[in-house]
């Protein structure tokens, strides 16, 4: 065929030259347009192997994620959905986002203890010792709350979890906490506390339902203020560490998202939250594992040697604050990622109205741990720490019924109690016994 039309084109008899030129024009055009289209036929040979090494490498991906990740399948949406399962009339179904997490665990399981269905979520970051955080997942789990192991910048999983379960409330715990580790890791409060958030946000702007949300922010957000109590309406934009800058960009993230898509929000300024099951990386917590090992503490001090003071508030009633605000959100009004009228969006502290000095607060542990610390006292370093915090709780109270009700004294109490029951200790080596997760959670421990 090839042949035949060379044939055609170029015949093999020479005739006059004019005819010999157009030939000769032929001949050029003919080994032009053969070579075009044998590299149009390369390329596109090319193009189809690249499309095909595409496709097979993103089936290898997206199976080796299936095969791989911890969620998914059939038997996982049945677990999901059991512990999602509403048992109270008029119960919700709470997605809990860091319920390994210490607030997380504590607000996971009055919800559940009540009849509301709760999911968890945490990935079990190593910010501080993960056993703590896979004792508290057993403990939830004793009670019937799956947590599921995954990311809140994880959009795939989010997305299958409001698949599985139309959410009712998100309480979204998860978050990178600690004010002075920012010096150290920056990248992960931006991973976790903004773009975590703005996943987490999409994912709830896209659900339906649209879930109404309830979120942690800090009393941190109030940065250098000097007016005291801290009030809701204060000015919150000199935030002193990078931590309460992102707590207080999630602020204005909500409210964007509030505007423009009508997903209720209300934002919880927690203020020094302790307790059972609290943060190791917390000055009450380290203190104690310090003082029962004979090993100093440093007590910070703030300039002119004033005393640092802290509104330490109780997970007590930091819960009932959390739960309180899920019953009086009012629904989300966007569907089908449109927003479809104004909703609610509030902001509230959620303190304890009673500022405590790190010092006095180092005297209670000596009392309740019957050890002496051995103190050795510093002035504050310039790494994000704030003198003072101090809440005005009279929106809280109005409006969620919030009345903390545990004071410093009775509060580390009963944190010390869970702490020897947790860790056990032995006086004679003045060393821990056991370790995190080394017995098993019971709910007594709360
Ligand atoms: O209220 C809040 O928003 C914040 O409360 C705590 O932050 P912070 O108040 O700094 O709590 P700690 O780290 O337990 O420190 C308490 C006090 O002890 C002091 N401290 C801490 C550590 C230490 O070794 N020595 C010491 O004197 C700190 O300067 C501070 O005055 C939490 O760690 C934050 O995640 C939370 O957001």
């Amino acid at each position: 065929m090839m042949r035949l039309m060379e044939d055609e084109l170029f015949p093999s008899t020479p005739g006059k030259v004019k005819i010999e030129r157009t030939h000769t024009i032929n001949r050029q055009f003919h080994r032009c347009f053969a070579s075009t289209s044998t590299m149009f036929l390369w390329a596109l040979f090319l193009i189809a192997l690249t499309a095909s090494y595409l496709s097979f490498q993103s089936f290898v991906d997206s199976s080796s994620r299936y095969f791989n990740a911890s969620w998914g399948g059939m038997h996982w949406e049945k677990q999901i959905r059991s512990s999602a399962t509403v048992r109270r009339p008029g119960g919700f179904s709470v997605l809990v986002t860091g319920a390994a997490g210490f607030v997380g665990t504590h607000v996971s399981l009055a919800l559940r203890k009540r009849g509301d269905g709760v999911v968890g979520l945490d990935n079990f970051n190593s910010y501080y010792d993960p056993s703590l955080k896979k004792a508290r997942k057993a403990l939830l789990e004793s009670h019937g709350v799956v947590v599921v192991e995954g990311d809140i910048n994880d959009a795939r999983l989010l997305a299958k979890l409001f698949d599985v379960v139309p959410f009712s409330h998100v309480m979204h715990l998860a978050a990178q906490a600690g004010v002075r580790y920012a010096i150290e890791n920056p990248a992960s409060y931006v991973h976790s506390n903004i773009a975590g958030l703005v996943t987490l946000l999409e994912a709830c702007k896209s659900a339906d339902p649209q879930p109404a949300i309830v979120w942690a922010s800090s009393s941190s957000v109030y940065g250098l203020n000097e007016k005291v109590p801290f009030s809701e309406a204060d000015r919150t934009d000199r935030p002193a560490s990078l931590y309460a800058a992102t707590k207080k960009a999630g602020e204005e993230i909500t409210h964007t998202y509030n505007h423009i898509y009508g997903l209720s929000i209300t934002g919880l300024r927690f203020f020094t939250v302790y307790g059972p099951w609290g943060r190791p990386d917390m000055a009450y917590f380290s203190f104690t594992r310090n003082i029962l090992q004979g090993k100093p503490i440093t007590v910070y001090r703030g300039k002119n040697r004033v005393d640092l003071a802290r509104d330490f508030t109780y997970i007590d009633d930091i819960v009932k604050g959390c739960v309180a605000s899920l019953d009086t959100a009012e629904k989300s009004t966007g569907s089908g990622g449109r927003k479809r009228g104004p909703a609610q969006y509030r902001i509230f502290n959620l303190g304890n109205t009673s500022p405590v000095t790190v010092p006095a607060l180092v005297g209670i542990l000596e009392r309740h741990l019957k050890v002496k610390a051995k103190k050795n006292v510093v002035e504050m370093p310039g790494n994000g720490d704030v003198p003072f915090t101090h809440a005005n709780i009279s929106s809280a109270r109005a409006e969620l019924g919030y009345r903390p009700t545990t004071n410093l004294e009775a509060g580390l109490r009963k944190f010390v109690k869970w702490y020897l029951s947790y860790y056990g200790y032995n006086p004679r080596s003045s060393g821990i016994a056991g370790g995190a997760g080394s017995r098993t959670a019971s709910a007594k421990s709360l």
